[in-house]
């Protein structure tokens, strides 16, 4: 049974825009009672009979019981099925603030609403069939993109790249277990409709590689969804912080000519290449001259374990010292990259030294000057990418998503062993290409339960 907070005859509303003061707040309700809502809540300017949908109208939104009016808006009514969750939907425009967008939820509720749970509207868009669940996600992907690779991924599955690459899988396997079906019900037929080896060379040819393909963007959409942490590490006084603002453009961290100026961490968002990129600054490594900067270099260590990647910087006006050597030892189990600085006043021979230091050819910048960033980004990119900068795969299925394909993959790989033995079951066949298709049809929400929707849903905002 749907529990009663689910009911979609019920009309739901929310606030949609982030909480205080802007310059616009959006309310959202969808649902049977939306249209009476408006009438109830909403006196336009021009009285009038009937609202038109897909229009705005000027007016205000009017407590019912006393005649206060609580904010000057606009609206929207959106007749069904030509609505984001094909129901009816009203918008509230109001100015936003800390009081006045709770003052309308509050009228729209009296007035017939309910309170929106998370993901709501997206869920019933998808439940009324306007989005499956893949594109579903997308949304809420969208949201969180925080380059534009990602967000440009996000907006294919969106648009149903990724529902269209399982559709046309599912089409495969179909046919496949067309064919079977038929062995299982007219066994004494001899008619071969499909030979085994035929039915062989589909799967390891065709439908099998396919899933490796999207099995394998989805290891290498996770780094331009997600983004990467890079720690910056090195000695005292070497450019750490320096290196922070120039790949920021921004002068976001003190840089001073003291050994020991940054003794916090500081983290800042940035791209990289392309990627998102949590850029962490930390103190320099080195015994502490008082309790703070103890502090400060515990917690560069901790940064520089939880890496993806470490850029372990080193002066290049100097030459390098035992301290750098042992230093980088620390480094080298993590994925890292080494990287000279000060290159506008390093002396040639001090380079030259440098460049035989590491167990990798380093790089050479000048945070100051803004020189050799670009090589220091591409490196970085291909020690977290693993390969130089590309494009991010044109779709990109999330953990869930990988999850089934891979369910869908091991029953293929079943279906393939039994088809190497002699005079294979088509029964057993049947039950292998069925368990593929439905874990394949998990992405897109042909088949789920309401556990799994409770589960996606929840994590998405509320009005959303
Ligand atoms: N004001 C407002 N802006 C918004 C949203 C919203 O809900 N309200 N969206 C919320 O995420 C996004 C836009 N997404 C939307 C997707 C579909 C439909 C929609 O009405 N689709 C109908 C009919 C389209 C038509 O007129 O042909 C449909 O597909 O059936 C609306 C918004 C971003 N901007
Ligand atoms: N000439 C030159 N000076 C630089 C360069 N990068 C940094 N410096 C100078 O080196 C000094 C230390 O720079 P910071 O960025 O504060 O060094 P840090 O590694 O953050 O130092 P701590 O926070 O103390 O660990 C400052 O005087 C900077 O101006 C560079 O590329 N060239
Ligand atoms: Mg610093």
């Amino acid at each position: 049974m749907i529990p009663a907070h689910l009911r979609t005859e019920d009309t739901i509303a929310a606030i949609a825009t982030p909480p205080g003061p802007g310059a616009i707040g959006v309310i959202k309700i969808s649902g049977p009672e939306a249209e009476g809502i408006l009438r109830r809540v909403f006196r336009p300017a021009r009285p009038r009979e009937h609202f038109e949908s897909h229009r705005l109208y000027y007016g205000h939104i009017v407590d019912p019981e006393s005649g206060e009016p609580v904010d000057e808006v606009l609206v929207a009514l959106m007749r069904a099925p030509r609505s984001y969750t094909r129901e009816d939907v009203l918008e509230i425009y109001a100015h936003s603030g800390y009081r006045v967008l709770t003052r309308i939820l509050e009228l729209v509720l009296r007035a017939g609403a309910r309170p929106a749970e998370p993901g709501e509207f997206t869920r019933r868009a998808f439940l009324n069939g306007r989005l499956d669940l893949a594109q579903a996600e997308a949304v809420e992907e969208i949201i969180h993109a925080r380059s534009d690779q990602a967000l440009r991924l996000a907006l294919r599955h969106l648009s149903g790249g990724l529902s269209e690459r399982i559709q046309a899988l599912r089409d495969r396997i179909l046919d496949l277990l067309a064919v079977t079906e038929v062995a299982v019900d007219f066994p004494e037929e001899d008619v071969e409709i499909l030979s085994p080896e035929e039915m062989r060379r589909r799967l390891s040819e065709e439908v099998l590689p396919e899933i490796r393909r999207l099995l394998a963007s989805a290891e290498e959409g996770r780094v331009f969804r997600e983004g990467i942490a890079v720690v910056l590490a090195g000695r005292p006084n070497v450019g750490k912080s320096s290196l922070l603002n120039a790949l920021l453009r921004e002068e976001r961290a003190i840089v001073t000519p003291v050994p020991g100026t940054t003794r916090d961490v500081i983290e800042e968002t940035a791209q990289i290449a392309g990627l998102p990129v949590r850029l962490i600054d930390t103190a320099g490594l080195r015994e502490a001259a008082d309790e703070v900067e103890s502090i400060g270099v515990r917690k560069a260590r901790e940064k520089l374990a939880a890496a993806d990647v470490v850029v372990f910087l080193v002066d290049g006006s100097q030459s390098p010292t035992e301290e750098d050597q042992r230093l980088y030892e620390e480094v080298r189990s993590r994925p890292h990259v080494v990287a000279v600085n000060k290159i506008d006043i390093a002396p040639a021979e001090n380079l030259s030294l440098w460049r035989r230091q590491f167990h990798q050819t380093p790089v050479f910048i000048s945070a100051k000057e803004g020189r050799g960033l670009e090589e220091l980004s591409r490196r970085i990119f291909e020690v977290a990418v693993g390969h130089g900068p590309a494009e991010p795969p044109e779709i990109a299925p999330n953990l869930r998503q990988k999850a089934a394909l891979e369910r869908a993959k091991k029953a293929l790989e079943r279906a393939l062993r039994l088809l190497d033995q002699p005079a294979p079951l088509p029964e057993l066949l049947a039950v292998e290409l069925r368990e593929a298709l439905s874990a394949l049809s998990e992405i897109t929400g042909e088949v789920t339960t309401e556990d799994l929707l409770d589960r996606i849903f929840s994590s998405f905002c509320i009005g959303k």
